[in-house]
């Protein structure tokens, strides 16, 4: 769209459109009101152009250089760092500060001071580089926050500005993320762990399947993991293991109680960051608490040389277990804000809040399929058979070689159910399904009419901010070469000059 087509806004008279030329004349004042000056000032200089909205230009340029002030990293940058530049991982966010752990150590010069562990603590231990955690607390700087680059918890980030003594620095670039789980908030997540328990909230093969559907549609590889074994007898752990290993899963039976399969557990989460997922009770807290304190799980020396807490830090301490607010009757797990916490055995494992029903908002009917193990079995089995249809949902439909006869086939069609109800609730209330152009409407003396019909109310908003949209990136371009304001031809600007002499 051309600034001549906006003239043809002029024949809608809709207050949006009014409104938006007003925007318009205003942005567009400037210039020429300038140019006239320019003019008279030089009154020889008959053809100049006019100037481009300076203000625009201005930002737009800061944009640029801020920018390239802060280029986002690949994961594989080594960039030079200075005694007083760390690369950490953000493990934890409140308010305006991040806690980042540098995998680094202070310069000697710094050791010195009055940092935490003695000059004899630090040359005893066995300081090989990458294996000591310095936590500090940071702040993020202006220029991240001024382009918008969002630092999450999990980030791998460039610290500077650090003081050693006080733990203190700033944020100064983020790495490029190779994951980013949205609930809770985390980047660079390796690994799930689906926590259930056998009794106390019992087994329940629906919910679980809920849990592991949203698992599965991030796409991140999960361990399931089945806590208070001891609560069971061993026939009802061999029934579960077939059965889930049936679904696709391999299980880990764990106990906190009995210290079973906690070995195991460490092995699987070590060097990784894994987020815990699963519902209210089961033992989340319970499993982290023991884990990170599991002295069989590696040398028990490692578990405090390897992170270096600041005095007086608390995040990191244990979760708090089976507390149950006696207000609600819900866990008291209710914050949002999540830590990453440094495991004994390397990486790390955040905690979530239990819920107990994930909402597989991200799960569409088409993607459902790809969050069961069974039917991804069925398909690579058949090799380059496939169902008759490219976008097959799998119903039983002819053509289809996803057969029913597998456990969970009722919990695929109960959860395609539920997510096509969502959907299309969804597009009745946010949608852009189009409506048919044209209504009947009974008119005078019973004649049936036909008449454009007007688009609803909600369509309505959503086009204006696309024209909105369009007129602004015009604006833009325009501003980005001027040469292609023809002033003299375009009626729009030629009455504002008018109007302005
Ligand atoms: N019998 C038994 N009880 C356990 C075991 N692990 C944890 N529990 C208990 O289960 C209860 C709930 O544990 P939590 O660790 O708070 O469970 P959670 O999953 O973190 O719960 P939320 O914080 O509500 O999400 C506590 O009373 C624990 O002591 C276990 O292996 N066996
Ligand atoms: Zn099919």
């Amino acid at each position: 769209m051309s600034i001549a087509s906006l003239s043809l806004f002029l024949n809608h008279r809709t207050p949006a459109v009014h409104n938006l030329l007003r925007h318009v004349t205003s942005f567009r004042l400037l210039p020429i009101a300038a140019a006239k000056q320019q003019q008279q000032k030089n009154p020889n200089n008959v053809s100049r152009k006019p100037q481009p909205n300076k203000n625009l230009l201005r930002a737009k340029q800061s944009f640029k250089e801020y920018s390239s002030l802060a280029p986002v990293l690949s994961l594989d940058d080594k960039p030079d760092l200075s005694d007083y530049q760390a690369i950490g991982t953000v493990a934890a966010a409140q308010a305006n500060f991040m806690r980042v752990i540098v995998q680094s150590l202070p310069p000697a010069s710094e050791l010195s001071g009055n940092f935490q562990k003695s000059e004899e603590e630090a040359s005893s231990s066995k300081s090989d580089e990458g294996k000591i955690g310095v936590e500090l607390l940071c702040v993020v700087r202006a220029v991240l926050k001024k382009i918008r680059r969002r630092v999450l918890v999990g980030d791998k980030v460039v610290v500077g500005s650090i003081d050693w003594v006080d733990r203190r620095g700033m944020i100064e670039n983020v790495f490029q993320r190779s994951s980013e789980i949205l609930d809770p908030p985390v980047a660079n997540v390796d690994h799930l762990l689906v926590l259930f328990s056998m009794e106390q909230p019992k087994l329940e093969p629906f919910t679980l399947t809920r849990f592991l559907v949203e698992a599965e549609s991030t796409g991140i590889p999960l361990t399931l993991a089945l806590n208070k074994a001891e609560l069971v007898d061993e026939e009802t752990l061999v029934a579960w293991k077939r059965r889930l290993r049936s679904w696709g899963y391999e299980p880990v039976l764990c106990s906190v109680e009995s210290k079973r399969g906690l070995d195991s557990l460490a092995f699987i989460l070590r060097d990784q960051t894994t987020v815990i997922v699963g519902p209210s009770g089961v033992g989340k807290s319970s499993l982290i608490n023991v884990l990170r304190n599991n002295p069989r799980a590696c040398d028990a020396a490692e578990v405090d040389n390897w992170f270096d807490p600041i005095l007086g830090s608390k995040w990191f301490e244990e979760q708090r277990v089976g507390e149950v607010s006696t207000r609600s009757g819900r866990g008291k797990h209710t914050t949002r804000n999540v830590s990453l916490l440094p495991l004994s055995g390397g990486g790390y494992l955040a905690d979530t809040p239990g819920f107990n029903q994930p909402s597989l908002l991200k799960v569409t009917k088409q993607s459902l399929a790809q969050a069961f193990p069974e039917i991804q079995k069925m398909l690579s089995a058949n090799g380059p058979a496939k169902c008759a249809f490219n976008d097959c949902l799998h119903l039983g439909e002819p053509g289809c070689i996803v057969k029913g006869d597998w456990e969970r086939y009722s919990f695929y069609f109960q959860l395609l159910d539920e997510i096509r109800i969502r959907e299309e609730f969804q597009l009745r209330t946010f949608g852009t399904k189009k409506e048919a152009d044209v209504r009947y409407k009974v008119g005078d003396m019973g004649v049936q009419q036909a008449e454009p019909r007007l688009e609803p109310k909600k369509h309505r908003r959503q086009s204006r901010k696309r024209i909105n949209q369009s007129i602004l990136d015009e604006l833009d371009e325009l501003d980005d070469d001027d040469t292609s304001l023809d002033e003299e031809n375009d009626p729009i600007l030629r009455a504002l000059r008018n109007e302005n002499q």
